[in-house]
Parts: C-alpha cells; structure tokens; sequence
C-alpha cells in the first residue's frame, strides 16, 4: 500500500483543545444552569430570545415552507419511517421455558424521553431533523425533545416543519455545547432527556461523548467522513464528484479513496480541483480535501478491504466490479453503498438507512442510529415454586465457590420451604420469623 496523497492536519491537536473547552462549558452550564446557558447562546449565536419554539412562531415557521419542499421532506420521512419500523420488526419481544417451571424472558422497553440534535451551523439540516426524531418515534419514544442552532432569528423553516412532522414534542431554538447540556438537564421546561441523539460539529460529538455514562447516547456522530473503494473500472469523475460532495460537509471533513488503479488515482487527484471549480461551497471541500483528503493505492483488493476496515469510515461507497465480494467481505463501516448508482447524497437525504453514522472510526464497535439505540431490551424470570429444585441447588453452590454465603441462603431458604431439601440450618431464620 502507499499513500499518494497525505492529510496536511494533525487532529490529535485539535481534539486537545475541543475536550479542555466543552469541559469548561458543560461545568459552567452545571453550576450556573439556564444564565450559563443564556450566555453562551449569546457569545457564540448571537442569540437573546426565548429558547423554547412557540407553536405560534412554528406555525409561522411552517407556513414559509414551500409545497414542493413539503412533498420531498414527506417523501423523506415515509422512507426513513418504512426502514425504522422494518427494523423495530425485526428486534422481538419472546419468552422460553429452559426447564419446567423456569421461564426466562425478553422485553424492549423504548427510553421515556430522547433529546435530538439536528445541526444546523454551516447548512440546514432537514434530514437530520427526520433521521432522529422520526426514528426514536417509530421506537415509541413518547417524548421526544429536539434542539437545533437558530438561523438569524429562528431556526430554518424547513428543519420546523420536519421536526413537525416528524413529531417532536419540544423544539428549542439552540445549538452547540448548550443545547446538548439542556437536553440533559432538562432546562428551559424540556424534561431531562434519557439519551441524546444526532450529529454535530466537533463541539456537539464531544459534549455528547462527555456526558455519557450520566445519560446514553447514540454514537460518536462527528464531523462527517466519506471514502470510496475503486478499481479500474470506476469512473474517475463520479468518484472526484462524490469525494468532493462529501468534502462539503466542513474543513474538517475527510475524504479518502481506496483503489488498486495507479491511472485512477492519479486522475482524480488531477481533477478535483478543477470540478470543484464552479461549485458554490468548492473552497470548503477543496480546503476539507486539501487538509484532511487521502488516497491510498493498494496492490490487491483484500488489501483494500484491510485497509478500508481499519479507517472503519462513516460513509463508504463501492465503485468496483464485484460488489457481491465487497459487500461479504467489508466489515466496519457506518453505512455502504454500492455501485456507481448509489451515493452517498441518497442516504443522507432520503433512501431511508439513517445517516446518523459514526466516526473516528467507531464503526469498529458500532453501526449508526437505529431503532435499537432508543430500546432497552429488558429481561425477565419467573421460576416457580414448583420448578426443579436443581436450579437453586446449582446457584447455591456457585454461590459458595464465590464465597458468597449470603447469596447461597436465598437459595438454600428456597430448596428448605418449597423442596424440603436442608443444606444450612434454618433455626435464625424461623425464629425471627415466627418471632
Ligand atoms: N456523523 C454524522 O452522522 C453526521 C451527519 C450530518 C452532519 N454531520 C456533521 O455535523 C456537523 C454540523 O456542524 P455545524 O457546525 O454546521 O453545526 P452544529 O449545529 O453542529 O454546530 C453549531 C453550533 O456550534 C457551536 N459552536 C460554534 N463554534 C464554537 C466554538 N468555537 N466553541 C464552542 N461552540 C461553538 C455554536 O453554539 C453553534 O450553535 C458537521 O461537522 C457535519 O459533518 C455529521
Ligand atoms: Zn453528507
């Protein structure tokens, strides 16, 4: 493998001073609660009104929303809803009898509250409003609590009216650091949300990834990363437009390609600059591509694979010739999509596979938001009275090889009153009960 192009930025830096600050916000917004709060809305959005969105001012809000836009954010949220509800199906509720009279059981139980970031610094957005709210409802979420940066003097009408129709029970007009901690602490009448949700800049990954233990989350969602996968068969413009498209999202969203094809590689690094050219937001994905941008050219394709699954990418596109190979054989990756047809745009607006995706390579260990991240799955037991008595028999001494006494006479009480069996004298024990 040799690298033909390398990342201009050291982000361990960055991450430094990104961890020290949001530590310093969120003990501020700790002690000095809703005034914290106010004042970093203030320095860092400029914004002095009321947080909490009226229904008034969403009406308002709503009514600015054009017809086409209506249809496309509904035509959004029916295929992103179809796929949660497909993936609520698939996880179940069951019970089992192991032995006579021992039934164990599953429940999945949705959390009671779920805070929705949708960002809304750079750009507006709208799908991130459907991709969270719309799935923590099709996991019966009964209430959700959405937060999202106000544009001049209120949040984009568009991110209102999906967060409308998605069915968010709260909208606060707030971004950043702030928001998250709301969301958590229940400020500004929100109830204290129980997991916290969507993506951010750097900032909102970091808050999120700070306040966890203390209430879930979904997934380290930060600054969005895209790669392809390429071999001599791909199209050296598709994969500069779709590098590029994604190097969009911010200066410090990478992009990477992968390819077996020295001539490819070479052309698209030739050709980016030249098609980002007349794009209106060129100089913030040629400067992502310029910092953070890689491309990697591998002697085989399972060296590509290897070297896919190691930076376990949020985003990562399939431009091959044997997508079946591909798709058996990837294993950390947020979300896929294969073949020239699909891009990455598809997910992130409207096919319907969440683009809540992680990154930093948290696609090791996880997949992206889903249906599961807002369900407890719960279990159960009922053993009998009259069940086996090998089953207590067993827990009493595994109890005692642990040398837990204590937990062997739970058991032992059981095996004397319901199967007649002694191992311990129960003397104390019925003297202080029958006392
Ligand atoms: N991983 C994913 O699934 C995914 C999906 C979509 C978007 N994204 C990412 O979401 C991000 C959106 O970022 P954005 O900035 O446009 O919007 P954002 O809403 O995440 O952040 C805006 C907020 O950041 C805060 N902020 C700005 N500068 C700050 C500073 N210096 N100190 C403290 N707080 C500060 C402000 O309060 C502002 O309201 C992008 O990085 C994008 O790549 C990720
Ligand atoms: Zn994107």
């Amino acid at each position: 493998m040799k690298h033909i192009k390398q990342p201009a930025i050291d982000t361990q830096i960055e991450d430094g001073r990104i961890r020290t600050l949001v530590e310093g916000m969120l003990s501020e917004i700790r002690a000095n609660g809703e005034d914290a709060v106010r004042k970093y809305a203030a320095d860092l959005d400029g914004w002095t009104s009321d947080f909490a969105l009226s229904d008034e001012k969403k009406q308002r809000l709503i009514a600015q929303v054009p017809q086409q836009t209506r249809d496309d954010i509904g035509f959004a949220f029916k295929q992103i809803s179809r796929f949660a509800k497909a993936q609520r199906g698939s996880i179940q509720d069951f019970q089992i009898d192991t032995e006579p009279g021992v039934t164990l059981g599953q429940r999945c139980v949705p959390v009671d509250c779920a805070g929705c970031y949708i960002p809304g610094g750079r750009y507006a957005h709208v799908a991130s409003a459907l991709m969270s709210v719309a799935t923590a409802k099709a996991a019966g979420v009964p209430f959700v609590v959405a937060a999202s940066p106000p544009r001049g003097d209120a949040i984009d009408p568009s991110v209102a009216y999906a967060l409308d129709l998605a069915g968010a029970d709260v909208i606060l007009e707030m971004g950043g650091v702030q928001a998250i901690a709301s969301m958590a602490l229940g400020l500004f009448g929100a109830r204290p949300a129980d997991i916290l949700v969507g993506p951010g800049n750097a900032y909102v990954a970091e808050a999120k990834r700070q306040l966890f233990g203390e209430i879930g989350i979904d997934v380290f969602a930060g600054p969005t990363e895209s790669a392809v996968i390429a071999d001599d068969t791909a199209d050296p413009m598709t994969v500069a437009i779709d590098l590029l498209s994604q190097a969009e999202h911010g200066t410090n969203s990478p992009v990477w390609l992968f390819t077996t094809s020295p001539e490819l590689s070479e052309t698209v690094a030739r050709i980016i600059p030249k098609v980002a050219a007349d794009w209106p937001t060129g100089e913030v994905a040629l400067t992502a591509w310029e910092n953070f941008g890689e491309v990697i050219l591998c002697e085989t394709r399972e060296e590509m694979a290897a070297v896919s699954d190691r930076y376990a990418c949020e985003h990562l596109q399939v431009q091959t010739a044997d997508l079946d190979w591909w798709l058996n054989r990837l294993r950390n990756y947020g979300s896929l999509f294969l073949g020239e047809g699909s891009t990455v745009t598809h997910g992130d607006k409207c096919s319907g596979t969440n683009h809540i995706l992680p990154t930093r390579q948290a696609a090791r260990y996880t997949g992206g938001l889903n249906v599961m991240k807002f369900l407890k799955v719960l279990t159960w037991q009922e053993i009998k009275t009259d069940a086996d008595p090998e089953m207590s028999a067993v827990a009493s001494r595994l109890s005692r090889v642990e040398g837990m006494d204590g937990h062997a006479r739970a058991c032992d009480w059981r095996l004397q009153k319901f199967g007649g069996q002694t191992s311990w004298d129960f003397e104390v024990a019925h003297q202080v009960r029958y006392d």
